[in-house]
């Protein structure tokens, strides 16, 4: 089984709705509850901020900190990581502005990028905003993805932050008419090498994701079937070098097509994910509501399994509202595969009833007002 990751302290300066605030962790499932609006969602995206990226409400730093507040919040956390016990801090200083990107201390010294983070553990997220995933725009389920291959391969967000600003160069350098061939040879030649790498990177996950589902036992979450559409379809097992040939050369031939497009109509950015419901035989899209909150449980499950399986250590799990969708018997067996993934989850709900069959494996939190509140376990 996985060895365990997970935070034995949290406290948050100026967060969102919480001036103060502290949690001391003992390792056990962390249950929060509290009325609408309390900042149970707020405490999640906390946690989120020990990943890197924008937290799991993708937010610009203006927003996070406490309205009100002089500037600047803080997060810290005790945890017991890959490399065993760290302290961690993240936010931003009063004075700087709030246009910069979020800072990280590692035991005191601080981190070259918020990615440094990625080696004493791996958070991964399931929130009421991803439930539309299946019906909205490709972009969404595009960085869900992306998400999915970061945990695994922490170059990828790098490449694809360097794809986005060489294609936007390109882009420029199409609608302004200047059609300089050394340049845009050489704009060309880093998107192909990125481009390639990106789709490569996400071919990869889904295959891993696909034996993973293949050799799952019995579970009430149905199994997604996923497969990548929009960008060199189905000529993802040739050889990297040829992929980027191709690629270039897509790239040259189509420059005056893309000129008056206005942007680039090839690439990793055109691919999307289609999911589909394996014992339905059918598009999650065209699925019932229902159906689709399972299939992103079960698909989230599957990916922190193989988080789990891939490095050896169980990922963090943040579950915002993920009990009121389940009936009875559901919510019982999603406990019981939460708890044997071998991490630490965090859970939310208004009603601390729906987490009873967790009973000793999970500490109980009262949130209200922007305060805190440890209640004896079920
Ligand atoms: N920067 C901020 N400063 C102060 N308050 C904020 C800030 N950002 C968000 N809030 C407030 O935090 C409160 C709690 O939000 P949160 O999403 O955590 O609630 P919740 O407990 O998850 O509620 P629900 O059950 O409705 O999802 C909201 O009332 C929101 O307006």
């Amino acid at each position: 089984m996985a060895q365990k990751t997970s935070l034995s302290r949290l406290k948050l300066t100026d967060f969102r709705n919480y001036a103060h605030a502290a949690l001391a962790l003992d390792g056990r499932h962390v249950v929060l509850t509290g009325e609408n609006g309390a900042g149970k969602t707020n405490l999640l995206e906390a946690v989120s901020f020990l990943s890197p990226g924008r937290g799991l409400r993708r937010a610009v730093l203006a927003d996070v900190t406490r309205v009100g507040a002089p500037g600047g919040f803080t997060i810290f956390a005790d945890l017991d990581g890959m490399e065993g016990e760290v302290a961690v801090g993240t936010g931003i200083e009063p004075n700087e502005s709030e246009t910069v990107s979020r800072k990280l201390r590692i035991n005191g010294t601080p981190a070259k990028s918020t990615e440094e983070i990625s080696d004493h553990l791996s958070v991964l997220w399931l929130t009421p905003a991803m439930d539309g995933l299946f019906t909205g725009p490709s972009a969404d389920r595009r960085r869900f993805l992306d998400r999915l291959v970061l945990s695994l391969d922490h170059g990828h967000g790098r490449r694809a932050g360097d794809f986005e600003r060489a294609m936007r160069s390109r882009n420029r350098l199409l609608s302004e008419g200047r059609f300089d061939p050394a340049w845009l040879s050489a704009i060309e030649a880093q998107m192909a090498g990125l481009g390639i790498a990106m789709a490569a990177a996400r071919h990869e996950m889904l295959g891993l994701l696909r034996r993973l589902s293949a050799g799952s036992g019995d579970t009430p979450f149905p199994t997604p079937v996923l497969a990548l559409e929009g960008f060199l379809d189905g000529a993802m097992d040739r050889p990297a070098a040829d992929l980027e040939e191709e690629y270039l050369e897509m790239l040259r031939t189509s420059r005056g097509r893309d000129a008056s497009a206005g942007r680039t109509l090839d690439g990793p950015h055109r691919s999307d994910l289609l999911v589909r419901h394996r014992e339905k035989d059918m598009d999650a899209a065209r699925c019932s509501t229902g159906e689709q909150k399972a299939l992103l449980i079960g698909l989230v499950l599957a990916h922190a399994r193989l988080t789990a399986d891939m490095t050896g250590y169980a990922p963090i799990l943040l579950l915002d509202e993920i009990a009121a969708h389940l009936d009875e018997g559901r919510r019982a067996a999603l406990f019981d595969l939460v708890h044997g993934l071998g991490g630490q989850a965090f859970m939310t709900g208004t009603d601390r009833h729906m987490f009873s069959a967790l009973a000793d494996r999970a500490q109980f939190f009262t949130v209200a007002h922007g305060g805190i509140t440890a209640e004896p376990s079920a």
